[in-house]
């Protein structure tokens, strides 16, 4: 295996090092920027105040709360609906440092071993931010980093190879006894693995020594090709256990450092405690579902003794290990490896049409349009809505209370003390009795969907054949169009007339417009669009990738910003509300759009 390769410095507005990476296995020299090149004052940032990781740092733990609970209600002040809901104050995390059982840092590779460190991305660049110690990891994963640290820099061969190092130990939550399990990540080559693998267990043997109180693995995950995301590769036990054994909430949980697992333990009992006050004890015995369940944290720590527990989420890792938590909490328990948007008919069939209680805790985009239909369909009885994103949580709140659900409390959390994260959990119940009736049938497996309007559309659910007289649409478009104007033809197209086109308001650089067309085709609108150069965000297929995707990224929008708002035809005139989703990302009252 070759060393890393040749340094090379150049300068510009900022210093850079130019790393080049001879990569024999791919028979080319790759280049890439790595790292920051910093005068020798700062090149160390030991105090937490300047750490990309944790933003609030410098402020009292008040005012941190203070900003998370505004971050919540500013997201929720956007939906009329919910714009008056109180929201109380955060709950404190019962500890605001040493609280992270998880670190995750970049190599900064440098020619000389000694001076070799680890590090933080800034936020939204590559540069890398040098820590030497971190207050928010628990002491357990300090004491694995400080060992490791020297180890790994004077072993040229895992200095060479390792691009992050990810720590997960038990953090005070242990089955049996305290663990971590350290995890080195990189690309190598298939026939320099053994290599690899010789020196790994070398480390791990003067590592494993080196922290005595602590029982240490090492895993290696293995890359073919450089990626920017830790644990990207093919995961590999060197020495020591595959997964850690925790205890959560009085169950035991069996965690890889691959699967997802809160940071925060004490602060997820706490949130276990409330989720547990809101589930109560259910004499009916109505089923527990929980949604993007991981390894089962949620539903593996609340489900009763006798309660059938379903969960699915799209990790088969994950489900494999949840699997093994609910059997060894003698759970009857069964789970489906499967994504959102394919999860629903397996749901269906397991609880045919029976009631029952739904814990959903979605990644930060929060649920896919499938499964909120889904459960707006069937409509479980209550639903505890966990999310590290207040803007996708009210989003989806919004679309459920549009299925007869009731807001009964949002409860923010701190998971993340001196970080601008919060975790929030919302209580729904089911508004009245005569829905709980029609829940049974209410799903049907979804066939060969029958549209009028291209997926991702909004508006009224016309009849194709139906003459169309007119209608009159409003869209998020790409750049600030003119306050008036018309669509031009798109080429190719025979299409119709002029189409008018009015500016209601110009958000960040994009554009709410109203449009009225002699015309129910969203296709012709929407190349007609793009033909104007201001194309409908989010638009898959005539869009711009770079506005889709930072409309996706910094607003969230997870479908086409196009609604149909009225059509005429036949005499008659059929209107669809604008989504409140809609109104949260045009920052418009429904009477302006629908006006
Ligand atoms: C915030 S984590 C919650 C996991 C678990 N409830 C816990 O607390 O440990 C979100 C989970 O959603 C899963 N996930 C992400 N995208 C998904 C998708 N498209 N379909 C289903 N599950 C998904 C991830 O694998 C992850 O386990």
């Amino acid at each position: 295996m070759a060393p890393r390769g040749v340094e090379v410095y150049c300068v510009c507005f900022a210093y850079y090092a130019l790393h080049s990476n001879h990569r024999h296995n791919a028979g080319v020299v790759k280049a890439e920027w790595l790292s920051p090149t910093q005068p020798e004052t700062h090149r160390l940032r030991r105090d937490m105040s300047k750490c990309p990781s944790c933003p609030l740092v410098d402020l009292p733990y008040a005012e941190q709360l203070h900003q998370k609970h505004q971050k919540v209600a500013r997201a929720f002040g956007a939906y009329p609906q919910m714009a008056g809901h109180e929201i109380p104050a955060v709950h404190p995390s019962p500890h605001e440092q040493g609280y992270r059982n998880r670190a995750r840092m970049v190599v900064l590779p440098k020619a000389d071993a000694s001076e070799a460190l680890l590090g933080f991305y800034e936020e939204g660049s590559r540069q890398v931010v040098p820590v030497e110690r971190c207050e928010a990891h628990h002491p357990t994963v300090e004491t694995v980093l400080g060992e490791l640290r020297p180890l790994l820099f004077t072993d040229g061969l895992l200095r060479w190879f390792t691009r992050f190092v990810d720590v997960r130990s038990t953090a005070g939550h242990p089955a049996a006894e305290e663990a971590a399990i350290v995890t080195l990540c990189g690309e190598v080559a298939e026939h320099d693995r053994d290599e690899l693998e010789a020196h790994a267990a070398t480390l791990h043997r003067a590592l494993d020594e080196a922290c005595d109180e602590l029982r240490v693995s090492l895993h290696l995950n293995l890359a073919d090709e450089p990626s920017q995301s830790v644990l990207a590769g093919e995961q590999q036990v060197v020495a020591g256990d595959a997964w850690l054994d925790v205890e959560v909430t009085n169950r035991e949980f069996r965690v890889p450092p691959t699967a997802f697992f809160q940071v925060n333990l004490d602060a997820l009992e706490a949130v276990h405690r409330r989720m547990d006050a809101v589930l109560g004890d259910d004499e009916s015995r109505r089923p527990l579902v929980d949604l993007y369940c991981g390894v089962g944290a949620h539903g593996v720590a609340l489900a009763e003794a006798d309660t059938e527990l379903l969960g699915t989420d799209i990790e088969q890792a994950a489900i494999d290990l949840a699997e093994d938590n609910a059997r060894r909490a003698e759970l009857h328990a069964e789970f489906r490896a499967a994504a959102d948007t394919h999860a629903a008919d397996w749901l269906a069939d397991r609880l045919d049409g029976r009631a029952y209680r739904l814990i959903t805790n979605p990644a930060r985009a929060g649920m896919s349009a499938q499964t909120v239909a889904f459960v707006g369909a069937t409509k479980p009885d209550c639903i505890l809505y966990l999310s590290c994103e207040p803007h996708t949580l009210a989003r989806d709140l919004d679309r459920l209370l549009d299925h007869g659900f009731r807001l009964e409390s949002i409860e923010p959390f701190d998971f993340m003390p001196q970080t601008d994260q919060v975790e929030t959990l919302a209580v729904l119940t089911l508004d009245d009795a005569s829905t709980k009736s029609s829940r049974e049938r209410a799903y049907q497996p979804q066939g060969p969907a029958q549209r009028t309007f291209s997926p991702g559309v909004s508006g009224p659910n016309m009849v194709s054949d139906t003459v169309i007289d007119a209608s009159s649409w409003v869209a998020l478009v790409a750049g600030e169009t003119p306050k008036h104007g018309f669509l031009p033809k798109a080429r190719g197209l025979d299409g119709q007339g002029r189409i008018e086109v009015e500016r209601l308001r110009k958000v960040e650089g994009n554009s709410v417009v109203r449009v009225k067309a002699p015309t129910l085709s969203d296709d012709e609108l929407r190349q007609r669009f793009r033909a104007w150069n201001h194309p409908v965000l989010g638009d898959p297929d005539y869009g711009d990738r770079n506005a889709n995707h930072l409309a996706a990224r910094h607003a969230y929008l997870d479908r086409m910003a196009l609604h149909c708002v009225e059509v005429r035809a036949g005499g008659e005139v059929y209107r669809a509300e604008v989504p409140g989703s809609f109104l949260a990302l045009m920052r418009l009252p429904r009477k302006v759009l629908e006006g």
